[in-house]
């Protein structure tokens, strides 16, 4: 039987900022398909591994794959294989939900045949479709962080990385985002990393930092 490389894999890996060690040499590896949470207390350096393995930060030393591709190596295979949805905002609430998602398209160069489709399959997904024409500055936060969700989605991403992806939203909200992370794990096959405080809810494969 052929072994399935793991959609994440880290060894050894290490981040210093000067004399701080921001990610003191951790390893794990994260199956195709898995949610996986990656806990720890504020400053035990979530924040700094999710940007290695994003590509924005360069490690110190050690090893990560992300889709089976070297962080530092394969830089933008890396890129092509995934999606980010972080805690800071990046949408222009000037444009429509619509708008956002075909800027987003054309940065990762998804086909224009496939843009359609596409944008209907996600924003159907996470309940946004009927009001894909309003600008985004008329959303509720819910509906903001769904709209994220969506684009990171786009372009058919192999690995979602999700930072805290429900922290300011109320309990009801949070519940359907997690709903909608779990429909999307089935209906995708896409793995998704992500940090959270929210570990009884997550309700997936914990690790911590
Ligand atoms: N650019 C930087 N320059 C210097 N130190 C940094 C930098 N980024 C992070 N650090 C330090 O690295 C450590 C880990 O920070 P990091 O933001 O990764 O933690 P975190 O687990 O994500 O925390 P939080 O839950 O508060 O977001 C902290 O001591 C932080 O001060």
């Amino acid at each position: 039987m052929v072994a399935v490389e793991p959609a994440v894999a880290v060894a050894g890996l290490e981040k210093r900022f000067g004399d701080v060690p921001a990610v003191k040499g951790i390893e794990f590896t994260v199956a195709p398909g898995e949610i996986f949470g990656f806990l720890g207390p504020n400053g035990a350096g979530k924040s700094t591994t999710i940007n290695m393995l994003c590509t924005l930060l360069r490690p110190s030393a050690g090893t990560a794959r992300v889709a089976g591709h070297d962080v530092v190596r394969e830089r933008d295979d890396v890129r092509r294989n995934i999606g980010l949805v972080f805690q800071d905002p990046t949408l222009d609430g000037y444009l429509s939900g619509e708008q956002n998602l075909r800027f987003h398209a054309e940065l990762y160069g998804v086909p224009r045949s496939a843009v359609a489709p596409r944008m209907r399959q996600v924003l159907e997904m996470v309940g946004l479709w009927e009001r894909r024409s309003d600008k985004v500055l008329t959303y509720s936060g819910g509906m903001k962080r769904r709209l994220e969700i969506a684009r990171g989605l786009l372009h058919s991403p192999r690995v979602l990385f999700l930072d805290e992806p429900t922290v300011g939203l109320d309990p009801q909200t949070r519940s359907s985002i997690w709903d909608y992370i779990r429909e999307l794990r089935a209906a995708e096959e896409i793995t998704i990393f992500m940090t959270t405080h929210y570990m009884q809810e997550a309700d997936c494969q914990l690790w911590h930092a």
